[in-house]
């Protein structure tokens, strides 16, 4: 499977970010919280050098609340404060302002300190194309959506938005470029809607799919496409018996994988298969069902 990024802006993106960065008090991080490696910047640690840095766990709506917590956990063991949001609802993004004031409380007090009080925080947001930016800046500072599309890498200029409670963020639109260095990293990329559907054989990455579903949320799966689905089946086997059990068949009764294959990634995008988490944090070692449908638990 053949995922490319845009190799191009990355320079271009590079220098923005090192120009913009002395202007600002601390970085926030947006993540998918359904992939929280997969759609980290491979260069942020650097790139941010001597900036407090909080992370934002978006779309966590989406993702597995248990796995959630272990992410959230891990975060703050490696010293990042970490906030739970689904930025389409609001919930969760009210803890941002207090997040931020604790994180950069000695600054606040020398601000104080030379009579500075009303100073203003600068935080910058940011992540990778399509992770949430907009629609977390819109709901924390109630500005009217400029755009909040499902198409990944759209591109608007930077801004500063002034958030009410003494903070300004600065929109930094799709300028992070996401982590390529696995396939298995791709694939997470891909299956939730990060990297163009265009530039991927959908049939593929839906097979994909199947299998670490079916390795993950062997329940979710079975609850969705029946239980006519055989577990550890290739994926495209599971592709074709969902096919079949949703009654999507071409003439001569072939099974209609592409259009299975739309509706598993659709769904599965959408969060109508369940609350899916792709990736664990590192500890926590061999891959294991996370719906209790296979042994051992997430707890084991
Ligand atoms: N379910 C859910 N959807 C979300 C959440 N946050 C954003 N979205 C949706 O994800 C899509 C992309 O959101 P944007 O806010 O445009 O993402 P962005 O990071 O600003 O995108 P770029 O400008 O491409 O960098 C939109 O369809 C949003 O409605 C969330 O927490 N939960």
């Amino acid at each position: 499977m053949n995922i490319q990024w845009y190799p191009g802006h990355m320079t271009a993106a590079r220098r923005m970010l090192q120009e913009t960065l002395p202007q600002v008090d601390a970085v926030c991080e947006i993540l998918d919280a359904r992939i929280p490696y997969a759609s980290g910047n491979p260069d942020i640690r650097s790139l941010t050098e001597n900036k407090p840095r909080l992370v934002v766990l978006n779309r966590a709506d989406l993702a597995d609340p248990a796995v959630t917590a272990l992410w959230a956990a891990w975060f703050k063991k490696n010293g990042h404060p970490v906030l739970e949001t689904d930025s389409k609802s609001g919930a969760g993004v009210n803890r941002f302002a207090p997040a931020v004031r604790d994180l950069l409380r000695d600054k606040l007090r020398r601000y104080e300190q030379r009579g500075q009080a009303g100073r203003p925080l600068r935080i910058m947001v940011a992540g990778i194309p399509n992770v949430g930016k907009s629609s977390f800046i819109n709901r924390i500072s109630g500005r009217k959506p400029a755009k909040a599309e499902d198409r990944p890498g759209v591109t608007r200029g930077r801004q500063w938005v002034v958030v009410a409670s003494g903070l300004e963020l600065l929109d930094t639109p799709g300028i992070l470029w996401p982590r390529l260095d696995s396939e298995a990293v791709g694939l997470n990329l891909a299956f939730t809607g990060a990297v163009k559907d265009e530039i991927l054989d959908l049939e593929t990455l839906a097979f994909r799919l199947m299998e670490r579903l079916d390795t993950l949320y062997p329940r979710l799966l079975a609850a969705r496409y029946g239980e006519g689905l055989v577990p550890g089946s290739p994926g495209h086997l599971l592709l074709d018996q969902a096919a079949r059990r949703r009654g999507f068949l071409v003439s001569g009764g072939e099974p209609d994988l592409e259009r299975m294959a739309k509706v598993l990634l659709d769904e599965f995008r959408g969060g109508v298969l369940g609350r899916i988490s792709l990736e664990r944090p590192p500890e926590n070692g061999k891959e294991v069902a996370m719906d209790g449908g296979g042994e051992p638990s997430l707890d084991d």
